[in-house]
C-alpha cells in the first residue's frame, strides 16, 4: 500500500490531478499496486481557507507520505500578497522543508508531436530526450540577503546567489549518475564568465567528472544554451544546471516538445518522500475551460512509480498509453497541429485510461 498525499492547488491544478489520479488508479489494478490517496490543501486556496499557502497539517501529510503528486499554485487573485503569503510558497517551502534538492525534468518529443513544436522538423528530428537536472533549493530562491529597503536617496532591492561545495555536489552526483544511465554525456550549464557561484560550480563538477569516466562532460554559458536548445537541441543528453538557470530553461526546452503542458518533473532528495510536478504553472488563463493538457501531470505521475515505488513496468505502460493515445490522432488544444481529435482534459485523461 503506498500513501500519495494529492496537492491540486490552483487554476488548472485540479483539473490535471484528477487526470493524473485516473490513471494512477487504472494502473493500479492493471498491476495490483494498492494506493491510498489522501489531498492537501495547499496555494491560494489554502491562502483562502486557512490564511497560509503551505498549513502545518500538509506538510505531516508529505512527511507522513510515501510521493506527493502536485499540480500548481498561483494566480492573479494573490498576486498582490506580500512574499510570505504568496501561493508559490507552498512549493518552494514544501521543496525547501523535504530538502528535494534535485529536479529532474524530463524534455520527450513524441513523434507523434513533431509537427506541434514550432522548431523546424529538421532541427528537432523525430525523436527528442533530453533529461534537465535543475538544482532546486539552493541560489537566488533561497540565498540571504534579500530584501527591498530604502535607501537616502530611493529604494533598493537585492538578492543573493550563494552555493556550497556541498550543495553542488549532491546534485551533480544524481545528474552524472543519470548521464551514466543514458546516452553518457553531461552539460553542465553555468555562467562562469561573470558568476562566483558559476566558477564555484564549474570547478567543482570538473573535480567530480574525474569519478565518472564513462560520462562525457562538457561546459556551457547559459546565454549560448538558451540558444542552442534551438539551434541544435539534439546535441543535449543531460543538462545539469543550477536553480534560476534551470527553471528559465526548462520553460524554454519544454516547447521544442510542442507545449509546456508535456514536460513532468521529479523532485529528489536523500530521503523519500519525493515530490511530482508538471514544470508549468496554475495557467490562471485557461483554468475552468477543460482546456488544459493533463499530461505533463499524468507523466508526473509515471516518474513516481518508477523513482518512488519502483514500478517501472507500471510506469513504461503509462508513458505507452501516453504515446498511443498521441499516435491515435488526440490531442489537447494546446498541442492542436496533426490532430485527430481535439478534445477537453477530462476526454484526454479517458483516452489515456484506456490504453493502460
Ligand atoms: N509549480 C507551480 O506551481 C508553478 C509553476 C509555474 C508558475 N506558477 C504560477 O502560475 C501562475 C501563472 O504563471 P504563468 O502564466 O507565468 O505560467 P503557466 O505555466 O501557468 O502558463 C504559461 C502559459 O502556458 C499555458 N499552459 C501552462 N500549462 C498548460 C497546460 N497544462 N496545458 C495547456 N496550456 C498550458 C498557459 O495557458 C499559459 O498560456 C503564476 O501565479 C505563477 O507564479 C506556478
Ligand atoms: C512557481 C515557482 C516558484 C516555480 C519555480 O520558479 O521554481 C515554477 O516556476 C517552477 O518552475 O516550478
Ligand atoms: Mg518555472
Amino acid at each position: 500500500m503506498y500513501k500519495v498525499a494529492l496537492l491540486p492547488g490552483d487554476g488548472i491544478g485540479p483539473e490535471i490531478i484528477a487526470e493524473a489520479v485516473k490513471i494512477l488508479k487504472a494502473v493500479g489494478e492493471k498491476y495490483n499496486i494498492d494506493f491510498q490517496f489522501e489531498e492537501g490543501i495547499v496555494g491560494g486556496a489554502a491562502v483562502d481557507a486557512y490564511g497560509t499557502p503551505l498549513p502545518d497539517k500538509v506538510i505531516e501529510l508529505c512527511k507522513s507520505s510515501d510521493g506527493i503528486l502536485f499540480g500548481a499554485v498561483g494566480g492573479p487573485k494573490w498576486d498582490a500578497l506580500p512574499k510570505e503569503k504568496r501561493p508559490e510558497q507552498a512549493i518552494l517551502g514544501l521543496r525547501k522543508s523535504l530538502d528535494l534538492y534535485a529536479n529532474l525534468r524530463s524534455v520527450i518529443l513524441f513523434k507523434a508531436l513533431a509537427d506541434a513544436s514550432p522548431i523546424k522538423r529538421e532541427i528537432i528530428g523525430d525523436e527528442l530526450d533530453i533529461m534537465i537536472v535543475r538544482e532546486l533549493t539552493g541560489g537566488l530562491y533561497f540565498g540571504k540577503p534579500r530584501g527591498i529597503e530604502k535607501t537616502a536617496d530611493g529604494v533598493r532591492g537585492f538578492d543573493t546567489m550563494e552555493y556550497t561545495d556541498k550543495e553542488i555536489k549532491r546534485v551533480a552526483r544524481i545528474a552524472f549518475e543519470a548521464a551514466q544511465r543514458r546516452k553518457k554525456h553531461l552539460t553542465s550549464v553555468d555562467k562562469a564568465n561573470v558568476l562566483e557561484t558559476s566558477r564555484l560550480w564549474r570547478s567543482i563538477v570538473t573535480e567530480m567528472a574525474k569519478d565518472y569516466p564513462d560520462v562525457t562532460l562538457s561546459h556551457m554559458y547559459v546565454d549560448n544554451c538558451s540558444m542552442q536548445l534551438i539551434l541544435n537541441p539534439r546535441q543535449f543528453d543531460v543538462i545539469l544546471t543550477e536553480n534560476t538557470f534551470g527553471d528559465i530553461l526548462s520553460d524554454e526546452a519544454s516547447v521544442l516538445t510542442g507545449s509546456i503542458g508535456m514536460l513532468p518533473s521529479a523532485s529528489l532528495g536523500d530521503s523519500k518522500p519525493y515530490l511530482y510536478e508538471p514544470i508549468h504553472g496554475s495557467a490562471p488563463d485557461i483554468a475552468g475551460f477543460g482546456k488544459a493538457n493533463p499530461v505533463a501531470c499524468i507523466l508526473s505521475a509515471a516518474m513516481m512509480l518508477e523513482y518512488s515505488f519502483d514500478k517501472k513496468e507500471a510506469a513504461a505502460s503509462v508513458q505507452n498509453a501516453v504515446e498511443k493515445t498521441l499516435n491515435e490522432g488526440y490531442r489537447t488544444f494546446d498541442i492542436q497541429a496533426g490532430a485527430k481529435k481535439v478534445v477537453s482534459t477530462s476526454e484526454m485523461g479517458d483516452i489515456i485510461k484506456g490504453y493502460i
